[in-house]
């Protein structure tokens, strides 16, 4: 079925670590989607991420200029948010402060930071809004999550806030309720992993994979916290690296040298013992953290919900399910959709069913 051409025509933008995804949307249709690989290579000659964009957007433009837009086409373009300062979910506007915040990455360097800047710019050339939703720094933690045991230090919320509130939503409108009533417990597994505690349709809790939780692809997760400092005060200690080896070098990558689920379970099946005591260590550690959310809940849950490419990985969701489903039923929703749900987002801001909110 073709889409009706009233309906507004939405670019969606995701910039991640190794890739920049588009896709154009005409209402719910998605149009046309790509992938634009970015080797390691090349972005080893930045710096710093924010460094990244003019190569990035003339990559977006380039891919852009085979899709024939005339001037003035796109009615909204929206991308990934990234490490701002904490906010409310929901889908905001791009404006001056948060292009001079995604620029400092006061919070910390990611790929997502680009997703305001290059929304801005691709916008500008149509004339029209550019937003971001569900930011990677939504904070909506209850008070008494804030806490970490040292005063002076808080629990800090970010996390993946697209994928895991888009799926929620999915799973709600499948069993014909509103997010709003349900109490759930969602994991993201990508090559990170977060996960959250959603009630009334907000993320109550969450496990931040920059500071605490399970390790997974290639992020250490929560470490000893005296190891840990043990390593950043040894002489000769280089915090970067150390930083780059907690977040881009540590989890299944430390152990077995790959981020692959898929290979570590091959691995596994092929009789690696080794292997098989990781993936079963990965998986004990997330169906822990879904312990944690489900406290958070008071033990109230409707689902637990697996998100992201390694819900596609049956060993590993078997062996949280067999730990974790005493909580709730463990539904999956493998992969992730988070252009859809971009898109999505826009439209129900340019139709003013969830107007944008205002960042600066
Ligand atoms: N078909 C599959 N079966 C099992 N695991 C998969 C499959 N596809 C992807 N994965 C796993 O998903 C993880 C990456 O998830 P993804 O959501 O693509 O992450 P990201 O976008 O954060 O890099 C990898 O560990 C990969 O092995
Ligand atoms: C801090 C949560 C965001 C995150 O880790 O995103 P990626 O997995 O895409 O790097």
């Amino acid at each position: 079925m073709s889409a009706p051409a009233a309906e507004p025509l939405v670019l969606a933008v995701n910039p991640g670590a190794g890739s920049t995804k588009l896709a154009l949307f005409r209402g719910e249709h998605e149009l046309v989607e790509t992938t634009l690989r970015h080797a390691e290579e090349e972005l080893r000659r930045f710096a710093r991420v924010g460094d990244e964009l003019p190569w990035r957007l003339a990559a977006a433009r380039g891919w852009l200029a085979g899709q024939a837009l005339r001037p003035g086409a796109l009615a909204a373009v929206v991308g990934r948010g990234g490490l701002f300062k904490p906010v409310a979910s929901g889908t905001y506007l791009v404006d001056e402060a948060m292009l001079a915040e995604a620029a400092r990455a006061a919070r910390g360097e990611h790929a997502a930071n680009l997703g305001a800047p290059l929304s801005h710019a691709l916008a500008a050339e149509h004339g029209c809004p550019a937003f971001v939703v569900d930011p990677v720094s939504v904070d909506e933690l209850a008070p008494v999550a804030r806490y970490s045991g040292l005063a002076g230090i808080e629990r800090t919320s970010l996390c993946h806030a697209l994928n895991m509130r888009a799926v929620a939503r999915r799973h709600a409108a499948a069993g014909g309720r509103r997010l709003e009533e349900l109490r759930l417990v969602v994991a993201h597994l990508g090559t990170g992993a977060s996960l959250c505690a959603l009630e009334g349709g907000r993320m109550v809790d969450v496990v931040n994979p920059m500071d605490e939780g399970p390790f997974s692809g290639d992020r250490a997760g929560g470490l000893p916290a005296t190891a840990l400092l043990a390593l950043a005060s040894a002489p000769g200690a280089d915090l970067a690296a150390l930083r780059r080896r907690l977040f881009g070098d540590g989890g299944l990558f430390s152990y077995l040298g790959t981020r692959d689920v898929r290979e570590a379970a091959a691995r596994a099946a092929a009789g690696d013992a080794r292997a098989g005591e990781v993936l079963a260590a990965m998986a004990y550690q997330l169906a822990k953290a879904i312990g944690e959310m489900a406290v958070a809940l008071a033990g109230r849950v409707d689902a637990v919900l697996l998100t992201g490419g390694a819900a596609r990985c049956e060993p590993l969701v078997e062996a949280v399910r067999a730990r974790a489903a005493f909580v709730a039923p463990v539904i999956t929703y493998p992969g992730e959709d988070e252009l859809r749900a971009l898109a999505e987002a826009a439209r129900r801001a340019l139709t003013g069913e969830e107007p944008a909110r205002r960042y600066g």
